[in-house]
């Protein structure tokens, strides 16, 4: 009998989590020593700024000051050993790292399902590259089409009022907003800012990007929306088939 053809040795079935350390470390690449970096938050994220503490350990990154986009990743980066900062001192930011909950095919993100949507845009809208980490899942042909959660971080002072006015300006769409509660306190969930987040869930498409983000800025109460146009220039994206790295 003819011997059989070699195969290729089979492909080990990674976790998802494997998946976002890979994409994590890939992201990494991008830092070099003397770099102020903005330090996401999320479980992407999360893999990303262990690595940066690694390598600051091991000698092969110096000089690197972090600037944490939440109070958790704050902790996370000092337990790590990463020099912090934040944006009065440094405000200029060289690159930052962070998760998504969608990209559309334009590298528009919708971010904040983490909580963290204010901090993230202020710094990550401060620095000269952005380099975001998603699996598959993530990518969607629509901002807000997924049928997921739009985040609006709004003041707690009459947020009756405030959510009534978000799913007004989207009752075309087919808008519903919804306080996000803390699963386990079963309070309002309260941010970093001190602030409540309410959920948008369109049953349509939202229209031009732009004009909905214009749209809720200019909602009094409103602080800040998850809709982060135009900010990325770089994606990594982790799925069966490897890390795919994308430019703008
Ligand atoms: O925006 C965020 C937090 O506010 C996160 O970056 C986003 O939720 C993605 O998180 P993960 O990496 O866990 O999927």
């Amino acid at each position: 009998m003819a011997p059989l053809p070699f195969s290729s040795p089979p492909q080990a079935i990674l976790t998802q989590d494997e998946l976002k350390k890979i994409a994590a470390y890939k992201a990494v690449e991008f830092v070099q020593s003397g770099m102020v970096l903005g330090l996401g938050t999320g479980s992407k994220a999360k893999h990303a700024v262990t690595r940066i503490g690694e390598l600051l350990h091991q000698g092969k990154l110096t000089n690197i000051i972090g600037i944490p986009t939440s109070k958790m990743t704050h902790e996370l980066a000092s337990s790590v050993g990463i020099p912090l900062s934040d944006l009065d001192s440094h405000p200029i930011v060289d690159l930052a790292i962070d998760g998504a909950d969608e990209v559309d095919p334009y590298m528009n993100l919708v971010k904040g399902r983490g909580g963290s949507l204010l901090r993230e845009k202020m710094i990550e809208g401060a620095c000269k590259k952005f380099v975001v980490i998603v699996d598959e899942s993530k990518l969607v042909e629509h901002i807000g089409g997924s049928g997921l959660a739009m985040p609006v971080e709004i003041v707690p002072f009459c947020w009756k009022f405030t959510v009534e006015r978000l799913r007004l300006l989207f009752d075309e769409a087919g808008c519903v907003a919804r306080l996000r509660m803390d699963r386990e306190s079963g309070e309002p969930f309260v941010t970093d800012n001190k602030n409540y987040i309410i959920d948008l869930y369109f049953e349509q498409d939202i229209g031009d990007l732009m004009v909905a983000s214009d749209a809720i800025l200019r909602l009094p109460g409103v602080v800040e929306h998850g809709m982060f146009l135009g900010m990325a220039t770089t994606l990594i994206v982790a799925g069966g088939l490897g890390v795919r790295v994308k430019n703008k």
